[in-house]
């Protein structure tokens, strides 16, 4: 989605914001930041883990008092501040989300960490990579030479939009400690064992100077995971708190859920695709406009129709639903021959453009409601859903997820309403993802993602012959970075 600059759309927002101080995400006043709350619960991830990292209080530091340059600065008795960039490229494939983030505190110790937000932009695809990467979704157009060159391509765009956030938070590259780099997937097959992510890291690492941490889910793959989802371990840390369970759910091009029960730990914790998000409801808008629309703005389309009973009914016996959790999607289902048929049937039926826009919005609603029956209420009795992605800027759809959580008792909130940002918010987990990375720190949660232990995620590129990068990272290192729990 072509996004306003984040300062502007983080005031405006905050006009509007309802913040509900029993949340456990604090917005700083000047930024928008994020802080992680309930950290007073020991977890397994957290317990023992590198002890003695930073020294005791008052003894002297590795490479002594703050460094500016070295990504990081720290003081004697201090915690660890650095800066890094998360940047993702989601299924709906509309562009690159890049947020520039200030982290604090020791991944895997006993304070946690909190992370703000520095600043954050949105980089639409240009037209012709957008459509390309769709093509490339039909593996027998995925051939290796387009799929390499598209790996390249992206890299720069994402190395790009690394450095242009870095500069709009007031940085430079030299004082960024790392770039976490989701990708884009273009094909996700967890039943059969892999996924893949396109944007090569080494060329981000190249082009920015700065360690770069891509391809985070091939390592949870590995150990039995779906691979999928991985920004519920950052939920975790951000989010929980001790009297509330919340339910994080994501509209994106898919819908995933995250269940966080009241005073959990990590092994709790819970999450899965719901099915689709925005991916249908892009689709109709863009069959029905010949390519000229991308996305229902504003859910502009689906409020002049309505939902078909009929076609809703087919719709809802897709085998995904019941499949048991964890679980995971992405368009190998749910994309473009799956559409064809909704709109072939819906033709049948009747219906017309907007009929065919509100019945796909109102399905979205409806699998978050289905998912919340089957998996998650006989389980936890949720206090609040917490909606990011950027399905929450459809009003129509926010008011059919309205409607279908009031009936189980659930209240909806956007994330803006509790200080946070829909658009930000993967892009900020990918920053910590990838400083759990370069801290060797496990960051997939098993109960997510089904893996059979907890791994530690990314592929790691670094730009040797940059020397502040270099020294970023020797000073992460030298501060006990480098140590690999056994798994
Ligand atoms: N103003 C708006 N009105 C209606 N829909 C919107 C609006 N803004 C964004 N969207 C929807 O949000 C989608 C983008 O959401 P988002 O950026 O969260 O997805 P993603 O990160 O690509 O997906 P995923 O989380 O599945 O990887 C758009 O494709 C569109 O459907
Ligand atoms: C394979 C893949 O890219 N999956 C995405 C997708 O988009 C939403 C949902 O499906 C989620 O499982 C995941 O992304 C988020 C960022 C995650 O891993 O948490």
């Amino acid at each position: 989605m072509a996004m306003p600059e984040s300062g502007e759309v983080a005031d405006e927002r905050r006009g509007t914001a309802t913040a509900d101080p029993a949340v456990a995400v604090e917005r700083s006043e000047a930024d928008g930041g994020f802080k992680g709350g309930g950290q007073q619960q020991r977890s397994r991830f957290e317990a023992g883990s590198m002890p003695g990292m930073f020294g005791e209080k008052g003894e002297p530091s590795l490479l002594g008092a703050s460094e500016p340059g070295a990504g990081i600065s720290w003081e004697k008795g201090e915690q660890l501040r650095r800066y890094a960039v998360g940047l993702m490229s989601g299924t709906s494939v509309d562009g690159i989300d890049a947020a520039a983030v200030e982290i604090i505190g020791v991944p895997g110790g006993d304070g946690g960490v909190s992370v703000r937000l520095l600043a954050f932009e949105n980089k639409p695809y240009p037209a012709d990579v957008r459509r390309e990467i769709f093509e490339l979704f039909d593996p027998a157009r995925a051939t290796v030479d387009r799929v390499g060159a598209m790996n390249v391509r992206l890299g720069r765009l994402y190395a790009d939009a690394a450095l242009s956030v870095i500069g709009k938070a007031g940085l430079s590259p030299a004082d960024v400690s790392v770039v976490g780099s989701h990708g884009q997937t273009i094909y996700h097959a967890p039943e059969a064992g892999f996924t893949v992510q396109i944007g090569e890291g080494a060329v981000i690492a190249a082009r920015t100077g700065i360690p770069c941490v891509s391809d985070f889910r091939p390592a949870d793959l590995a150990v039995g995971g779906q691979g999928a989802p991985l920004v519920p371990f950052t939920e975790y840390l951000l989010y929980r708190e001790p009297d509330r369970t919340l339910l994080l759910q994501n509209i994106g091009g898919i819908g995933n859920v995250t269940v966080i029960p009241a005073g959990c730990g990590p092994e709790d914790v819970y999450a899965f695709d719901t099915g689709p998000g925005n991916m249908l409801i892009d689709g109709v808008a863009s069959l029905v406009t010949g390519g000229a629309l991308a996305m229902d703005a504003g859910g502009a389309l689906a409020a002049r129709g309505s939902a078909n009973e009929t076609l809703l009914g087919e719709l809802r016996q897709d085998a995904y639903y019941a499949l048991p959790v964890p679980k995971s999607t992405g368009r190998e289902r749910f994309g473009a021959d799956y559409l064809e048929r909704i709109v072939r049937r819906g033709r049948e039926l009747g219906l017309s453009d907007a009929d065919l826009a509100a019945t796909v919005t109102r399905l979205t609603a409806w699998s978050i409601g289905d998912a919340y029956d089957r998996f998650i209420a006989a389980r936890y009795a949720a206090d609040l859903m917490i909606v990011g992605g950027g399905g929450s800027y459809n009003p129509v759809l926010m008011r059919d997820l309205a409607a279908e959580m009031a009936a189980r008792g659930v209240t909806v909130a956007t994330q803006e309403a509790v200080g946070g940002s829909s658009d930000a918010k993967e892009a900020i987990a990918f920053a910590l993802l990838a400083d759990y990375a370069m801290a060797r720190q496990p960051a997939n949660l098993p109960a997510a993602t089904g893996a059979a232990r907890p791994a530690v995620l990314g592929r790691s590129r670094t730009e040797h012959s940059t020397r502040l990068g270099l020294q970023a990272r020797q000073a992460l290192l030298e501060r006990g970075y480098s140590r690999v729990r056994a798994q």
